[in-house]
């Protein structure tokens, strides 16, 4: 598939400022600042509540009822925890879903062969793995060449293995298409081990900037690695001693 090789790299994909959300009395996002640069790939953490996913859905364009400005340079699309296929379309027409053109069954097979799927294109979603939806969820988002891809837990109800294969597989979608990544995740490991920067979400503001200086074939054995881990774990409140 085309990367968007006419992009100005010099644009941010997304900006935020004081971006508000409440819901009746309780101030969820109490002035969220953020930043994401083409290509890059910043992680969300923070704990259980702290707001990560209404952030996603604001920027997202899918909650109209938050103030503050924020702006998406290009084309953004989300993934989701849940897979969210129409269980009555066949995998390809889910990914096909808004799509126009002629190309359109091209585009549709090339981004399911992207995902490792080009076999199951006829498939039913209940005929599909958790891990094999995931994945036609990704292609679903891939087909509209993103800029930005906005990433909600999007392994997070997966096992260990396939969550491992999942983020492997980002990591080369990545590198091929070039695209910006937002990934709200609460696994400090799965931060650590895609992001470029992690970015804190506490009492509805980032709380602290983070950024991961770790090689593109990082591992969670490499002594920095660890370091940050502990950093991260002890800042979320988990004691690791
Ligand atoms: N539609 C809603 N109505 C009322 N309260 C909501 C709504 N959506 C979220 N909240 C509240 O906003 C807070 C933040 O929720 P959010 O789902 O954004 O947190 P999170 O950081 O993604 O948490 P988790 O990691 O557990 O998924 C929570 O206290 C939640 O109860």
């Amino acid at each position: 598939m085309a990367t968007r090789a006419a992009r100005d790299l010099t644009t941010p994909v997304l900006t935020a400022r004081a971006v508000t959300r409440s819901f009746g009395p309780t101030e969820v996002l109490a002035g969220v600042d953020l930043t994401v640069a083409a290509g890059e790939t910043v992680a969300l953490l923070g704990g259980s509540g702290s707001g990560k996913s209404t952030l996603l859905r604001v920027l997202a364009g899918l909650d109209d009822a938050a103030d503050g400005a924020w702006t998406v340079h290009g084309t953004a699309a989300v993934v989701f925890q849940e897979h969210r296929l129409l269980p009555w379309k066949r995998a390809a027409d889910n990914v096909a879903l808004g799509l126009g053109g002629p190309d359109v069954s091209a585009r549709v097979a090339r981004a399911l062969a992207e995902v490792g799927l080009a076999d199951r294109g006829r498939a039913w979603p209940a005929e599909l793995s958790g891990g094999q939806a995931q994945r036609v969820a990704v292609a679903r988002a891939l087909v509209r060449e993103p800029d930005l891809l906005l990433l909600d837990e999007p392994f997070g109800a997966l096992d260990a293995l396939t969550r491992l294969r999942m983020q492997g597989l980002l990591r080369r979608l990545r590198t091929q298409h070039g695209f910006a990544a937002l990934l709200v995740t609460h696994d400090v490991e799965e931060a650590l081990l895609l992001a470029d920067r992690v970015l804190l979400l506490d009492g509805g503001i980032i709380a602290e900037e983070i950024p991961v200086h770790l090689g593109p074939t990082r591992s969670p054995d490499e002594p920095a690695f660890g370091a940050l881990r502990r950093r991260l774990l002890d800042r979320l409140g988990v004691p690791t001693a």
